[in-house]
């Protein structure tokens, strides 16, 4: 069974839709990246996955069990853990003080965290050391390079014990020394969580040929193209859409 799978999932916000009759299926162990150009409908389509937005028409399914109208609250306890583009943390927080908040915070014991002062556990050490963090634990959130606020994103994902991880745009902005370090945290991760099936949106082919074992090719709201990383790379079709040529009725 799969871990999640969309049926025909269209969402729109109120005019043409921007994603439409996406099919789509991800295994545990399984990392997909999701490509296209600007526009295509990637960040949307992930905020129905992690049931921000909810779709239109279609169906979610978390484990074969129907999760389209469950929202964003029930799939995180669910196991679905989501980053953003823009990095989303507590910039007058240390590290380690975040990812004690993100753990907090999917344990239902939110309030409990505002009213004392937070302890960090053992999931809240591993998550920073998974993610190349260790030493900068005391350090304030707003001091972190950009490669390193990225990371921090992903200890506070992980820590919530995700089945299925959300990844929008891991490496966007960084820099030549930030990005081979964050793709060696994900393959790492990887290797360490076998079971946890990954969600990837990238610009970037080289972070996408790293980490990726299947490819969805969006344009125009629509999937393309769905198949390995060589495959889709090599695929007429991908040219023409980076090319801005008119698949699906229009420029992406
Ligand atoms: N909140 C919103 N309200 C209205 N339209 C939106 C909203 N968010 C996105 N859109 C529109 O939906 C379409 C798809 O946007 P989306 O951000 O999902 O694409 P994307 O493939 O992630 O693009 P990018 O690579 O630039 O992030 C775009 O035309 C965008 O302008």
């Amino acid at each position: 069974m799969s871990l999640l799978a969309l049926h025909n999932v269209h969402k729109h916000y109120g005019g043409p839709p921007v994603v439409q009759d996406v099919t789509l299926t991800v295994d545990p162990g399984e990392t997909v990246a999701i490509i296209g150009p600007n526009g295509a409908g990637k960040t949307t389509l992930f905020s129905v996955m992690a049931g921000e937005r909810l779709a239109n028409q279609g169906r979610v399914e978390l484990f074969g069990k129907d999760v389209t109208r469950a929202g964003a609250r029930r799939l995180a306890h669910a196991g679905v853990a989501r980053t953003f583009q823009i990095a989303r943390f507590f910039p007058s927080k240390t590290v380690e003080e975040n990812v004690t908040i993100a753990a907090q915070t999917t344990r239902r014991r939110y309030r409990r965290f505002w009213a004392g002062v937070p302890r960090p556990d053992d999931d809240v050490g591993r998550a920073i050391d998974a993610t190349g963090l260790t030493g900068l634990r005391p350090v304030l959130a707003s001091t972190l390079s950009q490669g390193n606020r990225k990371n921090l994103e992903i200890a506070m994902a992980l820590v919530q014990r995700p089945r299925l991880l959300l990844l929008d745009e891991p490496t966007a902005g960084m820099g030549v020394e930030d990005l081979p370090r964050t793709v060696a945290v994900l393959k790492d991760l990887r290797q360490s969580r076998p079971d946890l099936a990954i969600v990837i949106t990238a610009h970037d082919m080289d972070v996408v040929f790293a980490l990726a074992d299947r490819v969805v090719l969006m344009a125009n709201g629509r999937i393309a193209l769905d198949g390995r990383p060589e495959e889709v790379r090599d695929a007429p079709q991908t040219r023409e859409i980076y090319l801005g040529n008119s698949y699906g009725g229009g420029a992406a």
